[in-house]
Order: structure tokens, then sequence, then C-alpha cells
């Protein structure tokens, strides 16, 4: 049955850990086919449309969390902070585009790391490289980069605690519009952030004026909320994916949006023969380098049948290069006739290593890019559909710049990511209303 799901065996495949014990990933792989599903097809068939309607220009796509989550950062109070920051973000695209938001957190399953190096070395000592809590541990000891099969189970199950308490807060009460319009009043009143003033007061009389026509905020207080993570490790992926029993048809059942990376994309590799399978919406990353020859060539490997709302390319060109890059692959998606969806990824391009050995990302540089994702599909009359990045809710130090103006010295306060530098709080809603001035002027 379905013996498609296995033909990526025979492919060439990149970013896969080295288990040292076959028989132990085998039992793991085995357990994990037994337990339930994470998603519901009828889930992902939901957000296939909502996508669909990004794609059309008429919904605007939020997806954010996490570069690498970690077991030990999924608590109530951090997941809390995370949602109540899309949340936030939300209500101000929300406003800024004149559309509904589509909300997804990189959440619930963002655990596996592809590495520019598959090793790290520390003085004399050379080990495995940390390649996500799902396949070994971020302490530079022999013990804790082995990987270990039994963190694809405890990933499992925090993925499933995570979504739990994901689909708690979206649905309980705590996403009520009403409540994260004061949030962001807070965040408005706040003195660095005099520049979105204007627009935080325009929201607020927008919210009175809903108030005083007797708008039902009752039926405000729920959100729907998706959860998508890069289609990495594929002793997690495809022991999850499962045959809808509605339908007959496979779904990754691991989140309800995959996306395939920068260095897994090879058009004759494994990721793009597996997940071409799957029902399940699915995003590639396109950087610099792609030529709209290769982009067609996803399309047709992924989306022969230009289904709406199946594909998402996610373009992360870096600062320097939108302004060129872009544009191509835009004129080559109309010449084609071809409608995906267009995400910005403003945060892997745009990376930098501090002198004092920080990697991180200039709040600056990660602007500039969103600005030239939007002038692109401007001149081209193209959609743009969303903003993909990483962020937190907490208030660390990562990423330089914004209104806080964290500095190189700063960053080492509270430097906490274990793979790329995230948006903090503030970054995050800094950005959230200057996409929304960008929307504004694009509709
Ligand atoms: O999140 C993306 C990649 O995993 C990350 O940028 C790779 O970082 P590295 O170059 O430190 O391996
Ligand atoms: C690995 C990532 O990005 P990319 O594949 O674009 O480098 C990521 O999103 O964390
Ligand atoms: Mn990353």
């Amino acid at each position: 049955m379905h013996p498609e799901l296995d033909a990526w065996r025979d492919y060439p495949i990149k970013q896969q850990p080295n288990w040292p014990d076959a028989a132990h990933i085998e039992r793991v792989r085995a357990e994990l086919t037994k337990l339930p599903p994470l998603v519901f097809a009828g889930e992902v068939d939901r957000l296939r449309d909502r996508l669909a309607s990004a794609a059309a220009g008429e919904a605007f796509v939020l997806q954010g969390g996490d570069c690498a989550e970690t077991f030990a950062g999924a608590t109530a109070d951090k997941i809390r902070a995370r949602i109540r920051t899309i949340l936030q973000m939300a209500v101000v695209l929300t406003y800024g585009a004149s559309m509904p938001v589509v909300k997804m957190g990189r959440m619930a399953g963002q655990f596996a790391k592809p590495r520019s190096k598959d090793i790290e070395t520390r003085g004399d000592e050379t080990l495995p490289a940390y390649r996500g809590d799902i396949v070994n541990g971020f302490d530079f000891t022999r013990d804790a980069r082995t990987p270990d099969p039994e963190r694809i189970l405890r990933g499992y199950h925090t993925a499933a605690s995570t979504l739990n308490l994901v689909r708690g807060f979206t649905t309980g009460g705590f996403a009520d519009l009403r409540e994260v319009h004061e949030w962001n009043q807070g965040f408005a009143r706040n003195p660095a952030m005099a520049r979105y003033e204007a627009l935080a007061a325009e929201i607020d009389r927008a919210i009175r004026f809903m108030a005083a026509c007797g708008a039902d905020f009752q039926s405000l207080r729920d959100v729907e909320f998706y959860v998508g993570h890069e289609g990495l490790l594929m002793d997690y992926e495809r022991p999850l994916t499962r045959i809808d029993s509605r339908t007959d048809l496979p779904y990754d059942t691991s989140a309800h949006f995959i996306w395939i990376g920068e260095r897994t994309r090879g058009l004759d590799e494994a990721h793009v023969e597996f997940f071409r399978h799957v029902r399940n919406p699915i995003g590639v990353k396109l950087g610099p380098t792609t030529t709209p020859e290769m982009m067609m060539q996803l399309a047709d490997a992924l989306d022969p049948d230009r289904e709406p709302g199946r594909l998402t390319f996610i373009t992360r060109m870096g600062a320097g290069n939108i302004r060129e890059a872009l544009p191509p692959l835009l004129e080559a998606s109309k010449r084609e006739g071809i409608t995906p969806l267009w995400i910005t990824d403003p945060m892997h391009g745009n990376g930098i290593t501090t002198p004092n050995g920080y990697k991180s990302r200039r709040f600056d540089d990660i602007v500039d890019e969103v600005k030239g994702f939007f002038e692109a599909h401007r001149a081209a009359g193209t959609h743009p559909g969303g903003v993909h990045v990483e962020l937190t809710g907490d208030d660390v130090t990562e990423c330089l710049g914004g209104s806080e103006f964290i500095d190189e010295a700063t960053l080492e306060s509270r430097y906490e990511t274990l793979c790329d530098p995230r948006l903090n709080h503030m970054q995050s809603l800094e950005l959230g209303f200057l996409v929304a001035e960008e929307l504004r002027r694009s509709s």
C-alpha cells in the first residue's frame, strides 16, 4: 500500500544524522508509526484553502517561531509568550492589510536543524554538530552530541503537549481580540515606539468603531492557528505520514504545513521526492542562487496540478540580493502561469557573525529585505503573501538594532538561541507595524 511513500529511500539524501545503532532507530520508527497523528487531515485541508486565499491576494500569512525549538523551552510561559507575540503582530497586520491573517507557528515540531558543517571543533576537540533537540544535545560533550533515537519520541511528545497548549490558548479566550489589542496599546505607549503611535491609535479607533456598531466580540475570541516546521528528519516525518481514512490519501500528520529547506530542496533528492506525495501544503525555501528553471522544476515536481494553496515559495535572498534575485522569479511565474503563495523570510539571507563571536542579524537588514520583497511584488503585479520570521516572545538579545538599539556588546546579556538569532518580543512587534505599513502601501 502506497509504495510511493518509500520511493525516497532510493534517492540521495542530505542532512540526516548518523544514528549509532541501526536496531535502535528501527525500534523507534516502529513505535512512532503506532502513535496517534498530531494533526487531523481536515485541518490540513482547511489550511490549504486559507493559503489559496493568500496566494490570490485575499489573505496574508504570518509564520513565526524559534529557529530551533528545544525540549527545555516547551514551557507554558515560553509558549504563551510566543503565541502572544504572533497574535499581537497578526492584529496589526490584519489592520494594515484589511485582510484576514493566517497565523502559523514555527512550533510543535521545529526540532531538527540542517547545518552548514557536520562537525564542530572547539580547541582540540571535534564533535558532531548540534542538529536540534530531536537528534542530539547542545552540550559540547561526546555523550550529548551523539545522536540518540529516543529523542525522536521525546520530540513527538513535546510537539503533542505544545500543540495541546497552542490549541488551548487560541480557542479558550486567551486570543480575544480586545485583550490582544490591549497588549498592543501597552506596546505603543512605550516612548521608544512613538513612531508607531499613529497607526496604533488608528487601530484603537477602528476597534471602538466596531464596538459602537455592535460587533460580536464574543465570536472573535477564538482564532485559527496552524503549525509548521521544516520537513527534514525523515525518521520523524515518514512514520508520522498516515493515510487519511476519508480519502485514502497520505498526509504528513506531524504538522499542518511543511517546508523543504534551502539545503535539501534538490530536485532529484529524497526530500522533494517524499513530500511531493503528501497532501499537506508544502513550502520551499528559495535562496539567491535559485534560477527560474529551478523554480519551475520545483513547481512541476511538487505541484504538477497547479492546485491553489498547495505550493508556497519562501524567498530568503538577503537584503543585498532581493532586488536583483526576486524579480526574475516573479516574472517567470507570470510567464509560466503559476500562482504560488509568495512569502518572505527576511532572516536566513541576512546572517552575520559579530566581532565578539555571535551569530546575529541586523534589524535594519531584515526590514530592508521585507521592503525589497514588497517593492518587487508591486513592480511585478504579483501578491506579497506573507512573512516568515524567527522570533520569540522573550526579551532576548540576539538580533542587532530595533528601537531598543541592541548593540554588539548587549548581545551577550541574553543570547539564548541554540541555532539562529531570533527577533525578541519588541523587535517582532516593531516588524509587525513596519509590515503593516508596507501592506497599506500595496493595497
Ligand atoms: O536555521 C537554519 C540553519 O540551520 C542554520 O542557519 C545553519 O546554521 P549553521 O551555518 O551555523 O550551521
Ligand atoms: C534552516 C532554515 O532556513 P533555510 O533552509 O532557508 O536556510 C530555517 O528556516 O531555520
Ligand atoms: Mn534558522
